[in-house]
């Protein structure tokens, strides 16, 4: 099956919203260039009607623009490819790669993550930081929960730094079934994955809870959070804020009953791990 390449020109701003829309009528992968947003979908679910109803939408909010060429299987596969290197995270110890790349025998955790549209390859900041994160906890034999999974990359490390089970949601249906693929490309027999939000979440209770998601559903769901969280001395590792969140952030988790013990930093954006008291 030939693929449809969509150049969108729009401000990069509006990137999210245009791969939630897109996601819905069936586009499978995107790429972030300089001038836009790349989009792919396959041949037979292409239609440009479709496409020009979301531009009508959202014309008079924001410039768009958009063009659309047929990729050959061959040149699809290079364009993907050429969109994603493997990354290092945690000093090094942790890298994460496709399957297409080539393993490297000399790193201590390899994560194979096909992002599809998923937020979640270590290449932003936050994701990388909460792997690093993990690395300073120990999870051996731990039961783990990982909110707003994306591409399920931080359920994944916690399987294999040795949690006993780990469960992992996302509110996006798309988010679930990546990670539940990423999830089988790392053979991790013991991650279940959900789709829904805390609210639809079975009632269990955690040894460690990762969320990196971002400050507004941080600030209104962690008293919730912290309901999953078994007794002291329990962990919450949280990201997808900004430094001068922490504060904010720390208010709400303290009146929770939890305390900051850990905090990373970069490029302004932070990763904080809470103790339950
Ligand atoms: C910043 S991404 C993080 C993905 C991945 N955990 C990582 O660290 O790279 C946040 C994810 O949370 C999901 N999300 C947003 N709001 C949510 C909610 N209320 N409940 C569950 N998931 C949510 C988004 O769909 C997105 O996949």
């Amino acid at each position: 099956m030939n693929y449809i390449e969509v150049k969108l020109n729009i401000n990069p701003e509006f990137s999210d919203i245009f791969m939630a829309e897109l996601g819905e009528i069936g586009y499978e992968t995107f790429t972030e260039e300089a001038e836009g947003l790349n989009a792919y979908i396959t041949e037979d679910l292409f239609s440009e009607e479709n496409l020009d109803e979301i531009m009508e939408r959202y014309l008079a909010m924001t410039p768009i623009s958009y063009s659309y060429s047929t990729l050959e299987k061959k040149n699809w596969n290079e364009e993907w490819e050429k969109n994603y290197e493997p990354i290092l995270a945690a000093n090094g110890r942790v890298r994460v790669r496709a399957n297409f790349h080539e393993p490297d025998p000399n790193i201590q955790y390899e994560l194979l993550i096909n992002p599809k549209m998923s937020f979640g390859t270590g290449h932003h900041e936050t994701t990388s930081m909460v792997l690093s994160l993990q690395m300073e906890i120990d999870h051996q034999a731990k039961k783990v929960l990982d909110v707003g999974c994306g591409t399920g990359i931080l359920a994944i490390f916690a399987s294999k730094l040795g949690a006993s089970e780990v469960a992992g949601f996302d509110i996006e249906e798309w988010a679930a079934e990546n990670s539940r693929e990423n999830v089988q490309l790392n053979s991790c027999e013991n991650v279940v994955i959900r789709q829904g939000t805390i609210e639809d979440e079975p009632a269990d209770q955690y040894d460690i809870i990762l969320a990196n998601i971002n400050r507004n559903i941080l600030m209104r769901d962690i008293p919730k959070y912290v309901e999953f969280m078994k007794p002291a001395p329990s962990k919450l590792i949280v990201s997808g804020f900004y430094q001068h969140d922490i504060e904010d952030i720390e208010k709400v988790a303290n009146e929770s009953g939890l305390t900051k013990t850990h905090t990373e930093n970069k490029n302004n954006w932070a990763a904080v791990i809470f103790e339950r008291k």
